[in-house]
């Protein structure tokens, strides 16, 4: 019997870089150690020199292979693969799948002209394809991290949908998704960009600039995936040492948002998280982070349904915080950050569950501020220390401070 090849499920802009290479977009059909071209990291012990690892999608179907024919350090205990890939299957599902045609099928379209978007054309852009007057293909980069209108992050669906609107108002037009995601370097960005368009442009490439009035068409698409302050979704992240008052400060935030009966609420405090969905984790560190990246999963989730997700764990570690920001981010939602910054002295006095004095007497081990690490955020939209004040007093300062997210 052979042994199955190690699996591994790349990062989004990494599957879009494979949905190129299996595109026949950028070729040779591998991945290199040039940050303006195609990489792949790997966690170390799967980056075995000579040994093939299968990439697969995150719900597990092998997508390819690729074989590590060399290795660099790529920090953070990863390491970078340089090899060829050979392409075991196509994506089949998602939105607007149909319109991800390889660069063969654009130039088969015959004499086009291809204009790149990564945002949502605007009336000036429109006009300015209008009088092309030849047939047009408008090439919709819809990879990780590249579609944005007016600063903030546009999903792909929702730049396709943008797109779909303004090319109804061209004739001859259609539209194009091509998975081309952000290096997260301008420079990189631009290299790749230039080279992958190429490969999908048949013709001449018509820029445009994106200034000026979204057509109303456009405009309703955009206003339906970016929703603005106060109607997209938030998620309120209270964290700090037990007995600082998070449970309590939450809670009543809870109340407000029920009785003000504008928009749908969901709490998810630390202790009755623990009590279900981190049922028999411990307090190590791993299972911490485990705890918190559920609690930002599920908290994500509700802000792309434009709810509002109230979490209160302690979530000591600062990086795990910044995971579940990036998670909210990426679906779309408000993250809102609230310190509640009461000093380990107030709280061991307060000792409401007389888990302090347990730590003390060594029965707890790991217990936060005693004897686990609590690492104050640098990055809180608002910090709220409760010692000598009311609760009533702590919650109209949280309460100003989210004025602009409620
Ligand atoms: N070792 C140790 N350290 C800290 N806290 C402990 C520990 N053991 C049990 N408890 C109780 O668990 C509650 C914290 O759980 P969290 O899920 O919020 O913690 S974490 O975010 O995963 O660090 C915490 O509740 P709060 O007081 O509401 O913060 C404690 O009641
Ligand atoms: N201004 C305040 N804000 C919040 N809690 C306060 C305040 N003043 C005193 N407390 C008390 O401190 C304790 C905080 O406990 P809790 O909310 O369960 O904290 P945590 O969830 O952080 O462990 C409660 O007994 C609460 O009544």
């Amino acid at each position: 019997m052979t042994d199955a090849l190690p699996q591994h499920c790349p990062t989004p802009r990494e599957l879009d870089d494979l949905e190129l290479i299996a595109h026949g977009a950028v070729e040779p059909a591998g991945f290199t150690d040039d940050p303006q071209g195609v990489t792949l990291t790997l966690p170390a012990d799967l980056a075995t020199e000579g040994g093939p690892v299968e990439l697969v999608d995150p719900e597990g179907l092998p997508l390819a292979r690729v074989t590590v024919e060399r290795t660099y350090d790529a920090g953070e205990g990863r390491r970078g693969v340089v090899g060829p890939v050979s392409v075991l299957s196509h994506h089949e599902y998602g939105a607007f799948r149909r319109l991800h045609l390889s660069p063969a099928d654009v130039r088969a379209l015959g004499d086009v002209v291809t204009v790149p978007v990564a945002g949502p054309l605007t009336e000036q852009d429109v006009e300015r394809i209008r009088e092309i007057g030849e047939p047009v293909v408008l090439l919709a980069l819809t990879g990780a991290g590249t579609p944005s209108y007016d600063g903030r992050p546009l999903s792909g669906v929702g730049l396709i949908r943008a797109t779909l609107a303004a090319a109804e108002l061209i004739p001859d037009s259609r539209v194009v998704a091509v998975p081309l995601a952000s290096r997260g370097d301008a420079e990189a960005d631009q290299a790749f960009g230039e080279r992958v368009v190429a490969a999908y442009s048949p013709g001449d490439v018509v820029g445009v600039t994106g200034e000026g009035d979204l057509p109303d068409q456009v405009a309703d698409v955009i206003d339906f995936e970016l929703p603005g302050p106060g109607e997209q979704g938030l998620v309120v992240f209270f964290t700090g040492l037990s007995g600082s008052g998070k449970s309590t400060l939450a809670r009543a935030l809870h109340d407000v948002v029920l009785e003000r009966g504008e928009r749908t609420v969901t709490s998810l405090d630390g202790d009755v998280v623990r009590r279900n969905l981190s049922a028999g984790l411990t307090f190590s560190k791993a299972d911490r982070e485990t705890n918190i990246r559920r609690i930002g999963w599920v908290a994500a989730e509700i802000s792309r349904h434009g709810g509002v997700a109230i979490c209160s764990p302690i979530a000591p570690f600062d990086e795990t915080r910044q995971q579940v920001r990036e998670y909210v981010a990426d679906a779309g939602g408000d993250f809102f950050l609230v310190h509640v910054a009461t000093p380990v002295e107030e709280c061991e006095r307060r000792d409401r569950k007389g888990l302090y004095a347990k730590a003390r007497r060594g029965e707890i081990p790991e217990f936060t501020g005693i004897s686990s690490p609590y690492e104050a955020p640098t990055d809180a939209d608002v910090v709220v220390d409760t010692t000598g004040r009311t609760i009533e007093d702590c919650l109209a300062e949280i309460l100003d401070a989210l004025s602009d997210h409620l």
